[in-house]
């Protein structure tokens, strides 16, 4: 079996972050395994407390993962603070990964910082160069490019997207997505691998429940590079994963709410109860 390792933040309401992306590997089938940075106390609503874990802790917890069992691939997404990213960085550069899948998280839907501002250029100059992929949204996007330009630039449409993503691979990532779950009209995801553009395009869907899209798409890439698939192939693959637990998205809780893992296992084998 496949073995997929996710480095990020617990959410305690389970739509986001490490929970995510563990519902995510496994309805993909890949083992899932799982580094926790920071728990977070979170619901649909928001993000009410942080603890971050120390760094030391950190480190032990991929020792332990890396010097007993061959990981496939591995995705990082809350960081939070510097130290955390520096840790991070140094067991990377000793494990070095053959799949590396970077999310970088900033502010919740909610509207918490997950990422500490003075973390950001930390995770620019020290995990953006060595990852396989990177999947910013717009505001990452847009966070990561001026804080590199010190400009103030707006991303608006999808040939400005093209030209972003252009832009962060020179940040030395072997391949950007930039995810456009934030512009207006279809819901169109722009890769660009350094040679080629490709776009990833689905109608809107009309839902408020999309807490952890950005953590189930970036995990669903990881499990597909894990996989074997080639990073277009993988992005196809999570594409089609993510709109359908968009699609299917349950309305759990009073907020907004999570996307739905299930749906494809109950499809494929009628594992659930209806
Ligand atoms: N309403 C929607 N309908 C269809 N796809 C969506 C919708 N919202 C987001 N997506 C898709 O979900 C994925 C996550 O994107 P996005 O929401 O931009 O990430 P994040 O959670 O990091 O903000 C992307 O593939 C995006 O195109
Ligand atoms: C622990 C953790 N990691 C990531 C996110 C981002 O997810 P979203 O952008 O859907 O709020 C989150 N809310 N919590």
């Amino acid at each position: 079996m496949k073995k997929a390792l996710t480095i990020a933040g617990s959410d305690s309401c389970g739509g986001a972050g490490i929970q995510a992306d563990l519902k995510t590997f496994s309805a993909n089938g890949v083992y899932g395994m799982s580094v926790i940075t920071a728990v977070t106390a979170q619901n649909t609503q928001g993000v009410f407390a942080v603890q971050d874990i120390d760094e030391k802790i950190i480190k032990a917890q991929i020792d332990a993962v890396f010097t007993d069992i061959k990981v496939d691939a591995v995705k990082i997404g809350m960081v939070s603070r510097i130290s955390t990213i520096e840790a991070i960085s140094e067991k990377i550069r000793q494990y070095n990964p053959e799949n590396l899948v970077l999310d970088p998280v900033m502010i919740s839907k909610s509207g918490y910082s997950l990422l500490k501002p003075e973390s950001k250029t930390a995770l620019i100059n020290r995990l953006i160069p060595l990852s396989s992929i990177i999947t910013p949204n717009i505001p990452e996007a847009e966070e990561i490019l001026n804080e590199v330009n010190n400009e103030n630039i707006k991303i608006e449409t999808v040939s400005e997207m093209e030209e972003a993503a252009k832009e962060i691979y020179k940040l030395g990532c072997k391949s950007v997505l930039l995810k456009g779950g934030h512009i207006k009209g279809e819901a169109v995801d722009v890769l660009f691998d350094g040679e080629n553009i490709f776009h990833y395009s689905t109608e809107r869907i009309n839902t408020k429940n999309t807490h952890g899209t950005g953590c189930t798409l970036s995990s669903a890439i990881t499990a597909n590079l894990a996989l074997g698939f080639e990073i277009k192939d993988a992005v196809k693959r999570a594409k089609e994963y993510i709109t359908t637990a968009i699609k299917h998205s349950l309305d759990i809780g009073h907020g907004v709410g999570p996307t739905n893992h299930f749906y494809m296992l109950y499809k494929a084998g009628g594992i659930l109860n209806d």
